[in-house]
């Protein structure tokens, strides 16, 4: 056997069964090469340090069951495999296992320490205690199972320890990012949706600006990026964010990717009214139909997943259309620009180039509810553009935003982490034609390959109500507001407009206020074709939650978080 302790170097003869294989260790990979009885190389397999989960003494197996048979010459390798399958756009990943045996007890000895030694010099970023939270309710309310019997015996095998909390209450794991003591942990788990996500991403933000002394509601802020990294544990009813950063919702594929401690930077959107933050969004910032989707889903809640097809019938048939007036900032377009094909994929160019870490010309003195749009272009040295018009709907996305229903996503060049998001603007059309544009999420076709639809890759964006559309909104506002303060009076009446009881997430008390007023505000619509009155404001989408500010401005914060992910792996490297 052949040692070299300073740079783990290793090489002996093993056997798997009863093949010879040359086994070789050097500080970046494993490899072990059969040997036939006339002494020839045959196949050779290599594992990657990084990707080795753990190594055991003797032969072990951990799934269906834990199982350790223990012999002096025998030891286990636990490594990725890759697979691709079904819809998925990336690999999945599984437990790979190969049961050695060595020559003699100190040539085992010697092999594991080695393995163990190369873990920590060529894979240093691995976590080694991590704070979980597990949303018992998302999705199938399978969080608890998923987490206990699939990804809790891969963190022991690769020895980290792991403080679950599961959670009582909506809002739970973000109060116990900001408040509590996180001294000890390499990073926040969650086991749920894309609710649950967003909970940990404005935990995650909000304590490392509180640490750095940023202030989060200043737009012009240069944000600190966070350090703390963040692992999706798919168990929610769509699970975006985790499909659109790892290509499959695989827990299993979720739990290797955080223990091997890959680190895939994220682009935020800071969603802001005139003087504070409201929000931050990874995947849909949406006005319109998405707005009035979200809206209406959370009137049927009591039907779960179903309730999104449902409204999307419903308003689909409603069949409307808002005014608006949209601002938005371009970015480079000789970098990179949605339309030019390409697909964010792991190791990504254009994001491990990109230098939209900082926001130039970005002025807070302007007036977002000014509906001078002259006085924007000059302050802000003719950057930014404006679009006026009716549309069906207003998307902005810092991602693809691709889940197993629509492969391809929202926008699917857009980048996980260039600086840029994408905004997709819909203008008015007929219902057919709106269709089409819909359906073309499912399918092959360009969905921006329609007369009707504009996209822009962009670095900021605003939005205002036309001035005319201003004045009705606060008219409308004011006799809804007196009508829903009769019903306050009462609450019997409140049985007829069916007030949606989803939690949201609010980051300060004001807003709570304002977004009870703001659904109180709104009248029902669930009659479909049949509605008499058009609606003239529609509501903001932001990540699944209903923003209760219609007049907002949008900034992307390139890396704003780091997560336990690498991107989409190419699936023909299966
Ligand atoms: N114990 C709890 N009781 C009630 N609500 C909770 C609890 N824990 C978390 N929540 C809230 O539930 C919401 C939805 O959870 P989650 O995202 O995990 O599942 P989902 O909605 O089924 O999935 P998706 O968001 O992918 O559609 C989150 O916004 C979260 O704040």
């Amino acid at each position: 056997m052949e040692t070299d302790m300073d740079s783990v170097r290793v090489e002996s003869s093993l056997w798997i069964g009863n093949k010879r294989y040359r086994a070789f260790l050097s500080g970046w990979y494993f490899s072990w090469t059969e040997i036939d009885k006339g002494n020839r190389e045959k196949k050779t397999i290599s594992v990657p340090v990084s990707e080795v989960i753990g190594v055991k003494e003797g032969r072990v197996e951990i799934q269906p069951q834990k199982k350790v048979e223990d012999t002096d010459l025998d030891f286990t390798l636990f490594h990725v495999n890759r697979n691709s399958r079904g819809n998925a756009q990336g690999l999945t990943w599984s437990l790979g296992r190969t049961q050695f045996c060595c020559p003699s007890r100190a040539v085992r000895d010697q092999w594991i320490t080695q393995h163990r030694t190369a873990l920590k010099t060529h894979s240093p970023s691995r976590p080694h205690r991590l704070l979980v939270f597990i949303n018992p309710f998302g999705g199938k309310k399978r969080g608890k199972q998923i987490f206990h019997s699939l990804v809790s015996p891969l963190f022991e095998l690769a020895g980290i320890s792991s403080h679950v909390v599961v959670t009582e209450r909506a809002n739970q794991a973000r109060d116990y990012i900001l408040k509590k003591d996180l001294t000890g942990f390499d990073g926040v788990i969650c086991v749920g949706g894309d609710g649950m996500f967003s909970e940990l991403l404005h935990g995650v933000i909000g304590r490392t600006q509180q640490e750095a002394g940023v202030s989060e509601n200043d737009l012009t802020a240069m944000l600190q990026p966070c350090d703390l990294h963040i692992g999706v544990i798919p168990a929610g009813s769509t699970d975006c964010v985790c499909f659109t950063t790892v290509g499959i919702n695989d827990p299993v594929t979720s739990a290797l990717h955080i223990i091997i401690g890959d680190s895939q930077p994220l682009d935020v959107c800071s969603v802001h009214d005139q003087s504070t933050v409201v929000r931050y969004s990874v995947s849909l910032v949406g006005y319109g139909f998405y707005g009035d989707v979200l809206e209406e889903s959370e009137r049927h809640r009591w039907m779960g997943p179903l309730r999104y097809d449902y409204a999307g019938c419903m308003v689909y048939m409603c069949n409307r259309s808002y005014s608006g007036l949209v601002q938005y900032l371009p970015s480079d377009s000789q970098i990179s620009s949605p339309r030019d094909n390409t697909r964010c994929l792991s190791g990504c160019r254009v994001c491990s180039e990109s230098k939209e870490r900082l926001f130039p010309h970005f002025d807070s003195s302007t007036s977002l509810y000014s509906s001078n749009v002259s006085q924007y272009s000059t302050e802000l040295e003719g950057e930014w553009v404006t679009v006026e018009g009716t549309f069906k709907c207003i998307s902005l996305t810092c991602v693809s935003s691709s889940c197993p229903r629509s492969p391809k996503g929202l926008s699917p060049s857009a980048h996980l982490a260039d600086g840029t998001a994408d905004l997709i603007l819909v203008r008015d059309t007929n219902p057919l034609s709106f269709l089409t544009y819909l359906h073309r999420h499912t399918n092959k076709q360009d969905q921006f390959d329609l007369p009707f639809v504009e996209v822009h890759r962009v670095k900021a964006v605003r939005f205002s109500l036309p001035p005319g559309e201003e004045e009705d909104f606060e008219e409308e506002e004011e006799k809804i507001q007196s009508s829903a303060e009769r019903v306050l009076e009462d609450p019997g009446k409140l049985c007829s407009n069916n007030i949606a009881g989803h939690s949201q997430q609010h980051l300060t008390g004001q807003k709570e206020k304002a977004t009870s007023t703001s659904r109180l505000k709104r009248p029902g619509f669930v009659c479909g074709p049949c509605c008499t009155k058009p609606r003239s404001v529609s509501v903001w989408n932001c990540d699944g939650e209903i923003l209760p500010q219609t007049e907002i401005s949008c900034r992307i914060h390139g890396q704003l978080v780091r997560l336990f992910a690498r991107g989409i792996e190419d699936s023909t490297r299966a």
